[in-house]
Order: C-alpha cells, then sequence, then structure tokens
C-alpha cells in the first residue's frame, strides 16, 4: 500500500471497527468516530487515492471556484461538474416560484421510488439548463450564499468592509513566516444560516520552516467514503498552489477530523475498496507561470495516475 491510501484505508477501518450508528441530518444513518488525524507528505507525491478513482476535475474546478470566490454554481456547471447541485436545487424547489412536480426530501426518495427518481431527474436537468441560459436564475437560484469562496474572499466585518483572507495569508506567509496566524476560517457564525450547507472544511492554518511550508485543515464533519477523497485532494493542491505562490517547497498536509463517518448506505462500497491493493501515488504539475489567484483548471495536471474502477455510491443530501 502506498502510504497516503494506507492513511485513508486506516481511517474506513477504524470507522468500521469503532463507529458508533448515529442518526443523522440526512436520515441516511452514520457509523461514526469523533477526532482523528491524518498526515500526508507531499514528497512521497501527490495524496489521489488509487483504490478508487477519484475525478481530479470535480475537486480541481470546485478548489479554483473557492479560490475565485465564486460561489455560483453556474461555473461548476460549465465544467460540468455536478458536485453542488443537490444544494442549488434544494433552494429552488423551497422556493415561491417553484411550480413543478412536489420535490420535498427528493434526496432519499429518489432512492427508494424509481418513479419518482425519474421526475426527479428531469426537474434537476431542467434546472441545471436554466442555470446555463438564464442569467437572471442563475443569480439568483444558482448561488449557494455565502459559502468557503465568499469567506475565503470577501468576509464581511460588522463595518461593511470586506477581508480577503486568502490573499492575506499569502501575504503573512512571505513577510512574516514565523508567524503563528497563518489562518483561513469560512465558519462565520454570523453567516451560518446563508449558507446552503454550514462549511465541513472549516478552519486552516499553515506553518513555514526551514524553506518548507504545511498545512492543517480542521474538518469539522466528514462523509469520509464520498467526500474526503475530495477533500484531501483539494487541500494538498491548495497546499502545492499556496507554495508556489510564496516560493517555498509544500511539505505536509495535516487533516483532523471532528465527526468522521460512513453513510450506512456506503458500507459496501466501503468494503469493496478495502479489498483492492493501491498503486503508486501520482504527481501534480502546474503548467503556468500565473499566479494562484489567476489559476484555470486548464493549468493544473496530474500525471502518472493509476487507479482502481470508480465505486457509485449515492450522496446523503
Ligand atoms: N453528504 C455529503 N457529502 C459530501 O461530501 C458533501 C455534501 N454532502 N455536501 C456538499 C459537498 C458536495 N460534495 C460532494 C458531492 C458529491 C460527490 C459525489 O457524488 N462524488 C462521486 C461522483 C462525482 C460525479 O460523478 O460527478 C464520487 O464518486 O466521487 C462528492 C462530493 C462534498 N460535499
Ligand atoms: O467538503 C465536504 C463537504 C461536506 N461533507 C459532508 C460531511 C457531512 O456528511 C455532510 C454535511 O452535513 P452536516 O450535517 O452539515 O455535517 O457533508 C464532506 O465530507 N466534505
Amino acid at each position: 500500500m502506498n502510504h497516503f491510501d494506507a492513511a485513508y484505508h486506516e481511517l474506513l477501518e477504524k470507522i468500521l471497527n469503532e463507529g458508533q450508528y448515529k442518526d443523522d441530518r440526512t436520515g441516511t444513518g452514520t457509523y461514526s468516530i469523533f477526532g482523528h488525524q491524518m498526515r500526508f507528505d507531499m514528497r512521497n507525491g501527490f495524496p489521489m487515492l488509487t483504490t478508487k478513482k477519484v475525478l481530479f476535475k470535480m475537486l480541481a474546478t470546485e478548489l479554483v471556484w473557492f479560490i475565485r470566490g465564486d460561489t455560483n454554481i453556474k461555473f461548476l456547471l460549465q465544467y460540468n461538474n455536478n458536485i453542488w447541485n443537490e444544494w442549488a436545487f434544494k433552494k429552488w424547489v423551497e422556493s415561491d416560484e417553484y411550480t413543478g412536480p412536489d420535490m420535498t426530501d427528493f434526496g432519499n426518495r429518489a432512492l427508494q421510488d424509481d418513479a419518482f427518481k425519474e421526475i426527479y431527474k428531469k426537474e434537476m436537468d431542467k434546472f441545471k439548463s436554466r442555470i446555463l441560459e438564464d442569467d437572471a436564475f442563475a443569480e439568483k437560484y444558482g448561488d449557494l450564499g455565502n459559502v468557503y469562496g465568499r469567506q475565503w474572499r470577501a468576509w464581511e466585518g460588522p463595518d461593511g468592509t470586506f477581508t480577503d483572507q486568502l490573499k492575506n495569508v499569502v501575504e503573512s506567509i512571505r513577510n512574516n513566516p514565523n508567524s503563528r496566524r497563518h489562518i483561513v476560517t469560512a465558519w462565520n457564525p454570523s453567516e451560518i444560516d446563508s449558507m446552503a450547507l454550514p462549511p465541513c472544511h472549516a478552519f486552516f492554518q499553515f506553518y513555514v520552516n526551514d524553506g518548507k511550508l504545511s498545512l492543517q485543515l480542521y474538518q469539522r464533519s466528514a462523509d469520509v467514503f464520498l467526500g474526503v477523497p475530495f477533500n484531501i485532494a483539494s487541500y494538498a493542491l491548495l497546499l502545492h498552489l499556496v507554495a508556489r505562490e510564496c516560493n517555498l517547497e509544500p511539505a505536509d498536509f495535516v487533516h483532523t477530523f471532528g465527526d468522521a463517518h460512513i453513510y450506512s448506505n456506503h458500507l459496501d462500497a466501503v468494503n469493496t475498496q478495502l479489498s483492492r491493493d493501491s498503486y503508486k501515488a501520482p504527481n501534480i504539475r502546474i503548467n503556468s507561470d500565473k499566479s494562484m489567484f489567476d489559476i484555470e483548471y486548464e493549468d493544473i495536471e496530474v500525471v502518472d495516475y493509476e487507479f482502481h474502477p470508480h465505486i457509485k455510491a449515492p450522496i446523503a443530501v
């Protein structure tokens, strides 16, 4: 096993062995533990799992979207990235303007009722086309509220001024590397209600020593089968981008968890993944001199990625 896949498999096994059953907001049910930490050394390659295919394009376009300060799913849809659709769709079908078929609890109903699933898919397709084609509609219903991108790039203070936390942290890493205050937080208590989903990867800190840059993330809630493979690769990519911006070598990504859970309908998928052996970890390449603030998905490439087939599993909404 390569170190990265091994750390992830260890977390899955720990939850299977020690996890307590716990009901959850989505009504799916989880096996859950509280508190865990993994460490990924960038000198061993890029931590994208090889025991299932991880869709790099999805996490890379999502990270570029955060860095741009964008909170509207239109940008993601232009890359055919569908990972945030359900949360925008939910706001649309709960609005007064929506007059289509009843979509209450669509996430769970689509899993249990094939006839409903077809109706839901049709409504979702209509919604996506409208976001892409109708600017006014996209502005109103494509926006997820003050989620990650907004908090990272334009945290609004009580006096109405905006703080660009990401630019500030890059400046502080450059100018005052020994600081213990290299922090970005997406957890903005006064704006939680205006978010489609409160931030899961909520708070991160950089650390500089001996020309090397490390990053630690606190993730308050973690869907270990579907979300975490994305979160690991996404923050590893962020570490590479910030290190490059500050002329430092990327070192460790430390991933710290609060509630780390496996959804009860992911158990078969997890067991399939655990039965697989890993390949060598891939590498990341950034083919551009652009600043990280202007970086585009097309500038970033994962090379030498060998993987086992993708494993499909339902997302809890
Ligand atoms: N329950 C839950 N888990 C999450 O990981 C999660 C949320 N909700 N809500 C907000 C975002 C959206 N994220 C998502 C959403 C969907 C996938 C997903 O379905 N991934 C699949 C296939 C992706 C595709 O084909 O487009 C995968 O196998 O990785 C992953 C992360 C991460 N977050
Ligand atoms: O980047 C992400 C975003 C979300 N998740 C998961 C963690 C939970 O399963 C849900 C969020 O539900 P809450 O009730 O708000 O905790 O989404 C993730 O793993 N990674």
